[in-house]
């Protein structure tokens, strides 16, 4: 079976591990020594068939990645990806899944025009209940695309191998940038708000939400339109009302991150809608307040 890396033994990590398994030889890079890791069920607690190293065992084996999964979180990406780098391959193809978005810049810089990078943006829920278990919490759509030139030759074919086999509810777009912001606005409207109030995804569709909610997407679908997005402001508002909706009983992951004192990614997210606005010198005042009070909400926000 081909080798397939996944950095870290994060909830998505682990999901992505149980289904990958089946198809292909899965090592997880971890940070500190790991014996085994599981899927739990209500039936069942089943260990993955995965071996885990940590980076010193890895540079010690001399082991060279020519794939390789990153699922962390937006604020981890940068480390991960410097710690990542000197052991991929001439040709290996990097697959980034995280929430929010950030500037690629420095890492499809980094580089070289054979290594292909990637990027999953998935919806499917999976919750830790310890630092090595998962638990499936449920199904939810990927979308798989390249981003940069030899990314775009090898998507199709890396779509049918990797990705496709594990997770029947992905497609492959071309036009990966436009679907993540459009998952971005859904996370803007969501997110903060959820997270501040401490509401259930649902509640948020009431009437004193509303003004708020049409001003932070605004915002971001002008800052979007002034760098080629073409995002329309009236679709990315239904997208969010309907994913309010549909997730109505949940806690967004910010909520669930400042419940439990954790860093969230409001910086991926209203972070970086106010991060553009500056630099493009268009206004982002109701980004920059969420911003300011999920920021305000952990030391480690910041
Ligand atoms: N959980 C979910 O249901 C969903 C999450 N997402 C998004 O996916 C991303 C990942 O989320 P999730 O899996 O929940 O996050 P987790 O915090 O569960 O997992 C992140 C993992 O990355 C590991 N990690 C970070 N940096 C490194 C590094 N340098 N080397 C090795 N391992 C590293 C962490 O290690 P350690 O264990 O040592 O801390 C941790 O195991 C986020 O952007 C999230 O918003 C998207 C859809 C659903
Ligand atoms: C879609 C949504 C808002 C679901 O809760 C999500 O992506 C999150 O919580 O981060």
């Amino acid at each position: 079976m081909p080798e397939l890396f996944i950095v870290g033994k994060g909830a998505v990590g682990l999901l992505l591990a149980q289904r990958l398994a089946n198809t292909h030889q899965v090592t997880l890079i971890t940070r500190t020594p790991t014996d085994a890791v599981f899927f739990r069920t209500a039936q069942c607690c089943q260990q993955l068939p995965v071996k885990c190293l940590t980076w010193e065992a890895l540079a010690q084996q001399q082991i060279t990645i020519s794939q390789c999964i990153v699922p962390v979180k937006s604020y981890q990406l940068a480390e991960a990806f410097i710690t990542l780098r000197p052991h991929l391959s001439e040709d290996a193809n990097v697959i980034l899944s995280h929430n929010g978005m950030q500037t690629l810049t420095p890492i499809t810089d980094a580089l070289s025009e054979h290594q292909g990078l990637f990027f999953l943006s998935t919806s499917m829920g999976g919750w830790k209940p310890n630092s090595t278990t998962v638990e499936f919490t449920g199904p939810g759509q990927s979308v798989f695309g390249p981003c940069n030139l030899i990314a775009q030759q090898r998507a199709q074919v890396l779509f049918n191998q990797l990705i496709d086999p594990a997770l029947p509810n992905a497609h492959l777009a071309y036009d990966i940038a436009l679907l993540r912001w459009q998952k971005l606005c859904v996370n803007l409207a969501i997110n903060p708000l959820s997270a501040l109030t401490g509401l259930k995804n649902g509640r948020l569709r009431a009437p004193c939400y509303a003004t708020q909610v049409l001003s932070v997407l605004n915002e971001a679908c002008n800052v979007a339109n002034h760098i080629g997005v073409p995002l329309k402001l009236s679709e990315e508002l239904a997208r969010a009302y309907q994913v309010m909706t549909l997730t109505a009983e949940n806690f967004s992951s910010m909520a669930q991150d400042v419940a439990n004192h954790r860093r969230t990614e409001i910086n991926a997210m209203c972070g970086y809608i106010v991060e553009l606005a500056q630099q493009l010198g268009v206004p982002a005042p109701h980004n920059t307040l969420l911003l300011n009070q999920v920021q305000s909400l952990h030391p480690t926000n910041k």
